[in-house]
């Protein structure tokens, strides 16, 4: 997840996210493998597709290079400025600047170990003062000489090498004697070992991770110069939806206002809103006209149901579907809009499991696009049992991933989510099924893949 760029520093401060997501394309997606071939299929080129009046759902895989396709657009017409954010607001960020090193690191002459400083042959005198982490440098030693030090300390001017404190003993008269070799430099971290003031550490691109923050702070930086988050608004539909206790008369739990928000945190957005919304068009007009977010997320009301009001709400205020319905199982009813130049909604399906379809196949491309991340490297397991397909459409499946095998999980119904929450990927089935033994793409959730963003608010 650390593609290479490519600017050096002087250039690279000037970037916007466009260009940030060009640099990560050109350095991680020009020998990607094809996802498509790994499934099997003969040409991923994606073809317009020929009208057809029956079934207007996109396929698959093109659906999700719509999602892609948009959020390019809107970055364009957004030219969103890289923002400065303190580390501890940085994590799941992408770098729009260098990590270019502030200070040598280290950035004075280092004890590795706990024990003397030493100047020239054994035996030492021992001066009584020791340094410590921290402190100020000692006046230098003179030839005979030794300092107690510790790990982390500024080696005194003039150190032929540090002599660990299990290998040092002290005779009656108080010198100290080496118990072997000293080879001179030995356990001394010289100035400038890792990196000189001004060496590039990390180039734009870069996924902030905790490794990162720790290297941004180790090399000087307060804040880094990153990838402003797109602001994510959810919007739960659904009259028969509870926020707390036990399902009753036809009542049941909203198992997807406490899914999304961590979900699209670790997708690399800022979620702004959760927001409840009743089986109501006006209430949902009300929701969608008001709403400031880059993308909205809706559930439920995608399809044809006398309370579904997703289509008509997006037909009355003039947005134009990108994607409406996917040739995949759950989640078919999944839809992707276009409100203005620079705000997208993605509409999931109610059921669970067709919901987090939805997120994976639209969001996550739309966001990861936002965020100027680089798609992840398509990978391929075998399964190990056989999976029942689809006649037409592509099917996700939770699996779990056991040696280098995918073992497809039960309870993966659409309105089930018992599978998902035991899985570490979802296999994607292409239509028709698999045998045991096919290799199948992954795609891996987000929390399984290191998490990034779900502990952050
Ligand atoms: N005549 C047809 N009916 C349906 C079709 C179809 O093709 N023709 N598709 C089915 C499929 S597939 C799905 S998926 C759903 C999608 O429906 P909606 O997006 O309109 O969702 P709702 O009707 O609002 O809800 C569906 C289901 O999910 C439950 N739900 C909704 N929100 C939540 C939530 N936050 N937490 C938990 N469960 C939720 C809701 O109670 C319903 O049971 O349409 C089928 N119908
Ligand atoms: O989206 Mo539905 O079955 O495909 O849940």
């Amino acid at each position: 997840m650390t593609p290479r760029g490519t600017r050096t520093g002087e250039d690279a401060e000037d970037l916007d996210v466009e260009e940030v997501l060009a640099l990560v394309n050109d350095s991680n997606g020009t020998h990607r493998p094809d996802p498509a071939a790994a499934r099997g299929e003969k040409d991923s080129t994606p073809t317009p597709r020929k009208p057809d009046t029956r079934h207007r759902a996109t396929p698959w895989p093109e659906a999700r290079d719509i999602a892609e396709r948009a959020a390019r657009s809107a970055i364009r017409a957004a030219r969103r400025d890289p923002v400065s954010v303190p580390l501890d607001a940085a994590l799941g960020l992408t770098l729009a600047a260098p990590l270019d090193a502030l200070t040598d690191l280290p950035s004075f002459d280092t004890s590795a170990m706990d024990g003397w400083a030493v100047v020239g042959p054994a035996p030492w005198d021992v001066r009584d003062e020791g340094v410590l982490a921290g402190h100020a440098a000692q006046a230098p030693l003179t030839d005979g000489e030794a300092v107690p030090i510790a790990t982390g300390a500024r080696i005194p001017a003039d150190t032929t090498a540090v002599l660990r404190s299990e290998h040092g003993r002290t005779d009656d008269k108080g010198r100290l004697h080496a118990t072997r070799g000293v080879v001179p430099g030995q356990d001394i971290r010289p100035r400038g070992q890792e990196c000189r003031t001004g060496d590039q550490l990390l180039p734009v691109g870069t996924l902030v991770t905790p490794a990162v923050l720790g290297l941004a702070a180790a090399a000087g930086y307060d804040t880094v110069t990153a990838v402003p988050r797109a602001r994510a608004e959810v919007l739960v539909l659904g009259d028969e939806l509870l926020t707390g206790g036990l399902p009753h008369d036809g009542l049941i739990r909203d198992a997807l206002g406490p899914m999304l928000p961590p979900w699209l945190r670790a997708l690399g957005a800022e979620v702004t809103a959760v927001r409840r919304v009743r089986d109501d068009a006006d209430a949902l007009h009300r929701a969608m006209t008001t709403s400031d977010a880059d993308v909205v997320i809706t559930t439920g009301g995608t399809a044809a149901g006398p309370v579904d009001h997703v289509h008509p709400t997006l037909r009355r205020i003039g947005a134009e579907l990108l994607v409406d319905g996917v040739k995949v199982r759950p989640g078919h009813p999944m839809l992707l809009a276009r409100i203005t130049e620079t705000q997208h909604l993605v509409g999931l399906p109610g059921n669970p499991l067709a919901a987090v379809s939805g997120l994976l196949t639209l969001a996550e491309p739309l966001l990861r696009t936002l965020a100027a991340r680089p798609a992840p490297e398509p990978y391929t397991l075998p399964l190990r049992d056989a999976v029942h397909g689809h006649p037409h459409d592509t099917r996700l499946v939770p699996v779990v991933l056991r040696g280098d095998q995918a073992v497809p999980l039960h309870y993966n119904g659409p309105a089930m989510l018992r599978g998902i929450a035991a899985a570490d990927a979802l296999a994607v089935v292409p239509p028709g099924g698999a045998r045991p033994g096919q290799e199948a793409e992954l795609l891996d959730l987000p929390w399984a893949s290191g998490g990034i963003g779900v502990c952050f608010t």
